[in-house]
């Protein structure tokens, strides 16, 4: 199943090409790009190429070097991941509207048929998240990009999903949402994973659902490196119980393990 822009993605400055392929411990990793800086990103992402190119290993493919004392990005210690938050007192808009030149249409494999959501109702979401999305984030209606998707990630029999819309329509709604309505919060294990090319993304996601899943009770764990100077390798560290993951390309070698099997 694909969901992608109508038009083929060229590498223009404002166009985000996001592939979200959102797997509750299925196989699979996700990437988001955005313009010169990444941005955000639940299993598979890769930018939609319009010639053939030759794949070669990139640093993402690589598991996440110990941390460095010396090391400047941030950590989770550095922030805080307790009092992340957002502050939507600064949104000037409550829709989310697309570009005019936006054409983002559902292509399914098979003959499975989805409607897309006019409304946060129409998803059948449960009251705990639908309060997140008004009260928390302050949003009146899906984007379009999230009214295409959303049915798709939270309607049996699920499928694996890739999506591509411009920067800034709401792809971490897609896959932020589609995590904390699908996993079960009286279940004490880690449900599903969020892999992000970039630290800072993983934290910026972990913001988000952390606000989104405020009412739920829905543990999180951001899997990155927490403490530059008493660095613990994950393989090292206790077992991981957090109903959701997010981390690097480093996640991916957490073993079930230490996923608190
Ligand atoms: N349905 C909505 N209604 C109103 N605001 C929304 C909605 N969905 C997302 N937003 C807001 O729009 C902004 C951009 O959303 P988001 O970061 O999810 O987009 P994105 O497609 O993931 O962006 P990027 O490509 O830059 O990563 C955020 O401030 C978010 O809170």
């Amino acid at each position: 199943m694909g969901l992608g822009a109508a038009r083929p993605f060229r590498k223009s400055p404002w166009i985000a090409a996001l592939q979200v392929s959102l797997s509750l411990f299925q196989n699979g990793r996700q990437r988001r790009t955005a313009t010169a800086s990444a941005s955000a990103t639940a299993t598979a992402l890769s930018l939609a190429e319009t010639k053939p190119v030759e794949i070669k290993r990139s640093w993402a493919d690589e598991a996440d070097e110990e941390q460095k004392v010396d090391d400047k990005s941030p950590t989770a210690t550095d922030i805080n991941l307790d009092s992340l938050a957002i502050d939507e007192t600064k949104k000037v808009h409550k829709f989310l509207d697309d570009p005019e030149d936006s054409n983002i249409k559902a292509v399914t494999a098979g003959d499975t048929m989805y409607a897309s959501a006019k409304s946060f109702e129409d998803l059948n979401l449960a009251p705990d998240l639908l309060k997140g999305l008004y009260v928390e984030m302050k949003f009146e209606r899906p984007s379009k990009i999230q009214a295409i998707s959303l049915p798709m990630i939270l309607t049996p029999p699920y499928k694996h999903l890739i999506a591509q819309a411009h920067n800034g329509s709401g792809k971490t709604t897609c896959f932020v949402l589609g995590m904390l309505s699908r996993v079960d919060p009286k279940v004490s294990v880690p449900q599903a994973l969020c892999i992000c090319p970039t630290r800072e993304l993983a934290i910026q996601n972990m913001e988000v659902l952390k606000k989104m899943g405020r009412y739920t009770g829905i543990t999180s764990e951001c899997a990155i490196p927490m403490d530059s100077t008493n660095y613990i390798p994950i393989s090292k560290r206790a077992p991981i119980t957090a109903q959701v993951v997010i981390g690097t390309p480093g996640t991916s070698s957490i073993s079930g393990s230490q996923l608190g099997n």
